[in-house]
């Protein structure tokens, strides 16, 4: 059985004070900084890359995510571990050879992560699943936060949890208090969300009713 991890996309907070911005999400309960890393060519979509996550990283001791939607990730894996990163996930779309950059996340002490978009099957990530920190299933196609929440792609996050019991499967777009329990059922553990948590007037009580549904999913299982 794995547990609830709540990770609040800071892509949706105000970046004007992204410090401040971490240390209220983690005092509402987060268990993650889901960092949203666009290079504007794998994702039509630019936002930050390594010098932000290491300004940020004297301001907080949560733990960062840092979800890399960039062509060639294995560019980026020296600066991100030296900035401060704790979970480097790339997306298998993005790279020739992701034994080696799992490897290579893994000796430069980061977790590895694997993302994989809503059109790519899930079995490509079979081969590396006991190598693998987390994977990664997209509900929306990525790049940009607020889509709709893509309920067609629960079936790879159920194909994924009956062959990979304690593995954490992280959901990332459009999550919210209406569909968390399609995903927490399917089999998702680590929920992220920028929208829903953001731009709620309680946004504690969002994150505890994520964690709440996703906790009993599980222990039903
Ligand atoms: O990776 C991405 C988008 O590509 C996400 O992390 C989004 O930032 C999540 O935002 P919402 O869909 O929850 O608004
Ligand atoms: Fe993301």
């Amino acid at each position: 059985m794995v547990v609830a991890k709540i990770a609040p996309s800071l892509l949706s907070s105000d970046f004007a004070c992204l410090a401040q911005e971490c240390e209220r999400m983690l005092a509402l309960g987060a268990d993650y900084l889901h960092m949203d890393v666009m290079d504007g060519h794998f994702v039509p979509n630019l936002t930050l890359g390594a010098p932000i996550i290491k300004c940020l990283r004297p301001h907080t001791k949560g733990f960062l995510d840092c979800h890399l939607m960039v062509s060639h990730p294995e560019q980026w894996v020296d600066d991100f571990a030296s900035a401060g990163a704790d979970l480097f996930c790339f997306h298998i779309e993005a790279t020739e050879d992701a034994a080696a950059l799992i490897d290579r996340i893994h000796a430069k002490g980061m977790k590895a992560g694997m993302a994989v978009k809503p059109k790519t099957p899930i079995d490509v990530v079979y081969p590396f699943a006991s190598n693998l920190d987390q994977v990664l299933v997209m509900t929306v196609e990525p790049g940009f936060g607020g889509q709709a929440f893509m309920p067609d792609c629960m079936q790879k996050v159920s194909d994924l949890r009956s062959k990979f019991p304690e593995l954490d499967i992280q959901v990332d777009g459009g999550l919210d208090t209406e569909n968390i329990a399609v995903a927490a059922k399917a089999g998702a553990n680590v929920i992220v969300a920028g929208s829903s948590i953001f731009k709620a007037k309680s946004p504690g009580e969002v994150i505890s009713l994520f964690r709440k549904t996703v906790d009993e999913a599980q222990a039903a299982m």
